[in-house]
């Protein structure tokens, strides 16, 4: 208990509650009291959803979105009130919200770890048991979703040519990525507000990149701050940096120096983003989230009909041109990577401009609607670099989709370094923690392990062109309205105890 000078010293929640207009507002996060009026039309959020807990403790809607040292970093100290007295701060009473009832029965019945034998499986047990807003953000895509499908679908297009009678009894999946030696040739890739999923947020990925020796990159919109996330990896454990770029550079430099200081071994650039992607899913159920009044959006200065997505990315620099590359090149010594490329040409365009790889994405679907899947790329790419004798020139990554082993093989066979994995690993972290993550590379292993050894391959290095039959890839069919495999593979709703009735 604190001494009662110490509890002197501190706010009351009356004091608190009495700043609750926009005239005067003062709201609690983690304890401490802070004067938000002159901040609230600069909030990229808009001034409503902060005048919602103005007078009020705001931390529980504050924490999935905001780093901890958010208001270290961006508040005027002189607007650090100090510490409250939580005893003294009247707790929300939680209005009844039954599928939010509906949702912990599900979360009650959820299957045991164990039962999830895929990524898919992670998926749908996901989608019943995470928050609406957390299932929005991470599941939703840009438009019609037609490119967050293609992306896995365009997988099975691709098929195989196996050899046989080829000595596979020891398996190696080990690769490098940018000079560092991995395990298993695929990355856990930056997505964006991890604590949405989870309360711990981004370094539960970490840990479970630590234990099987895969490397994370760092998305700059994590909910963790990029030093918690640096402090939670191991001795040796490599992290790339993911960088939206500032319009303001001096914080963009400030941004890469200090993740080179930390250790970071690769700055992945995002070029497929310089507006956030329209993600219907995640702009209806942030407003369902904080009350339908946001809608008339009088007086903000925000357009909020673009959902938090849009609300947390308005600093992304949307005139950044190749001009600006050489710029990145004169301020870090880490290998420059352009994450979001989508046709050849940009290929020989990067590699022309000096920087060391590139992530054909196209960000999970979330931003271009119809922009083709970035193995789809791919399979464009490698042959005209072969052409030219530029296959070795720089590392070329895919991502989008990729939900089996058989994808990354795919991908390898085709020409990639390496596979960025998204959304797996945050609806595995989001339903089962760190064992669920775990677990979901323990699967991808396996799977990896046992492909190779139908395929005919023992060794990565052994992974080529001719083991695939891609003529169907660039076929676009007309998409299923769901991704099937995702919907069917499954029944959450009936725990162990319960048999179907
Ligand atoms: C699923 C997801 C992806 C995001 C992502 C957030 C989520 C929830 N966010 S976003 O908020 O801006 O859209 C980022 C991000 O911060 N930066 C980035 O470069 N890519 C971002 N991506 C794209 C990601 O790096 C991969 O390109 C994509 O996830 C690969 O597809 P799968 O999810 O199907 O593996």
């Amino acid at each position: 208990h604190d001494s009662n000078d110490t509890q002197a010293n501190k706010l009351t929640g009356e004091q608190v509650a009495e700043h609750n207009n926009k005239d005067s507002c003062w709201v609690i996060v983690h304890g401490r009291a802070y004067d938000v009026t002159e901040f609230l039309p600069e909030h990229p959020g808009g001034s409503k959803i902060i005048l919602k807990y103005a007078g009020k403790d705001a931390t529980e809607e504050f924490e999935p979105i905001h780093p901890p040292d958010t208001l270290d970093k961006y508040l005027d100290k002189s607007k650090h009130l100090g510490e409250v007295d939580m005893q003294t701060v009247e707790q929300e009473e939680k209005e009844f919200d039954p599928e939010e009832e509906e949702r912990l029965k599900r979360v009650e019945r959820m299957p045991i770890l164990e039962q999830c034998y895929n990524l898919m499986d992670f998926e749908a047990v996901a989608r019943n048991v995470m928050k609406k807003t957390a299932w929005a953000y991470y599941s939703s895509g840009a438009d019609d979703e037609i490119t967050m499908r293609e992306n896995h679908n365009a997988y099975h297009k691709i098929w195989f040519r196996p050899r046989v009678l080829v000595d596979v009894e020891k398996i190696d999946t080990t690769t490098t990525m940018l000079g560092t030696k991995v395990d298993m040739p695929f990355y856990v890739t930056a997505t964006a507000l991890g604590k949405l999923g989870n309360p711990e947020g981004e370094v539960i990925l970490t840990r479970g990149a630590k234990k099987h020796n895969v490397i994370q990159m760092i998305p700059t919109l994590a909910s963790c701050s990029f030093d918690e996330i640096c402090d939670a990896a191991e001795d040796g454990q490599c992290q790339w940096l993911q960088l939206y770029v500032n319009k303001d550079r001096a914080v963009t430099k400030r941004i890469v120096e200090h993740a080179e200081k930390r250790g970071c071994k690769g700055l992945f650039i995002t070029v497929d983003a310089p507006q956030l992607g329209r993600r219907e899913k995640d702009m209806r159920s942030k407003f369902a989230d904080v009350g339908s009044n946001v809608q008339n959006t009088s007086g903000d200065n925000v357009d909020r009909s673009q959902g938090a997505a849009r609300a947390i990315s308005s600093f992304i620099d949307p005139s950044l041109s190749w001009k600006d590359i050489p710029w990145f090149l004169s301020i870090t010594k880490m290998p420059i990577i352009l994450k979001g490329v989508q046709c050849v040409e940009d290929v020989i365009r990067a590699i022309e401009s000096g920087v060391h790889g590139v992530v054909l994405s196209n960000h999970g679907g979330r931003q271009l609607d119809f922009a083709r899947s970035g193995i789809e790329v791919l399979a464009e790419v490698m042959p005209v670099l072969r052409e030219r004798g530029w296959q070795d020139r720089i590392e070329i990554f895919v991502d989008g989709g990729v939900r089996r082993a058989t994808d990354i093989i795919k991908a390898l066979c085709l020409g990639a370094k390496g596979v960025g994995i998204g959304r797996p690993f945050l609806y595995a972290m989001s339903a089962y923690g760190l064992p669920g993550v775990d677990r979901a590379m323990q699967l991808l292993k396996d799977e990896m392990e046992m492909n190779m050894r139908l395929i005919g391959a023992s060794k990565v290095s052994e992974l080529n062109s001719t083991l695939v039959d891609t003529r169907g890839l660039s076929m676009h069919t007309a998409t299923v309205p769901h991704d099937t495999l995702g919907l069917n593979v499954y029944d959450p709703l009936i725990g162990p105890k319960e048999k179907a009735k």
